[in-house]
């Protein structure tokens, strides 16, 4: 028996309407990122809303995602999840030698508020759980991370080299801290960014989701929408040709 280190030479392709330019992508090639949908950063009484930020907004990517995962999964597209937070003991947080301790504004809102301290984005927890909605299925990848950036102190690099997958489709919260933050790193190691926009929303103002996508339809890859990630997918081809 011999090993083959590169996937069947026939791929599928869908051609991506995007900003600032369409993309065509390998499905083979592709996974579908969902950022921290989990209950701290979607839903009412979870650490964003209780530290101020505003989360109305979170229902309509929920919907949007769905939609998005529903698509991804028929056409057989790695669908890898991001779940944020740290151990009970909040150890893999940092101290005050972290970066992370002083900004985080989860451990600022404990710390102000001591009665919450043990509930924000606890493993265990239903701040830390992912949405009720959006419930991983057999065959998802779920990636536990401790910062912003999927990339760090996480598997997530080899779970794509692994796979073979180049091109990362975004979703999820916040636009402009993690799902942002991700990007712009995979933008570093050689992978190709798409964040679809109506399936996010952010930790602040409307002008840092607008900043957001400036930035990476400017910068550090493209933006796309639910809708044309859907209708991609109803035309894809399949070719043994890059
Ligand atoms: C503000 C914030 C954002 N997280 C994210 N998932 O984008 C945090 O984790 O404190």
């Amino acid at each position: 028996m011999s090993v083959s280190t590169s996937f069947p030479p026939e791929r599928r392709y869908v051609t991506l309407p995007a900003r600032p330019e369409p993309l065509r992508l390998a499905v083979e090639e592709t996974a579908v990122i969902v950022v921290d949908m989990q209950n701290a950063y979607a839903s009412p009484n979870g650490y964003l809303d209780l530290a101020g930020f505003d989360v109305t907004g979170a229902k309509a990517a929920i919907v949007a995602v769905k939609e998005t995962l529903e698509v991804a999964r028929e056409a057989g597209v790695t669908v890898i999840y991001f779940q944020n937070g740290w151990d009970a003991d909040y150890v893999e947080a940092g101290g005050p030698g972290s970066p992370n301790w002083h900004k985080s504004n989860a451990l600022k809102t404990m710390r102000a508020r001591p009665e919450l301290q043990g509930s924000l984005l606890a493993k265990g927890g239903w701040d830390y759980a992912l949405v009720d909605e959006l419930q991983p299925r057999p065959g998802d990848i779920v990636v536990p991370k401790p910062r912003y950036s999927g990339f760090f102190n996480s598997q997530f690099d080899s779970i794509l080299r692994a796979r073979g997958i180049r091109n990362l489709v975004f979703c999820g919260v916040a636009t402009n801290v993690c799902v942002e933050s991700t990007l712009r790193d995979g933008f570093h190691l050689e992978y190709f960014g798409v964040m679809l926009e109506d399936a996010t929303h952010q930790a602040g103002p409307d002008y840092v989701q607008k900043a957001a996508v400036f930035n990476i339809e400017t910068f550090f890859g493209w933006v796309s929408s639910t809708a044309d990630f859907r209708r991609a997918f109803a035309q894809t081809e399949t070719s043994t040709k890059a």
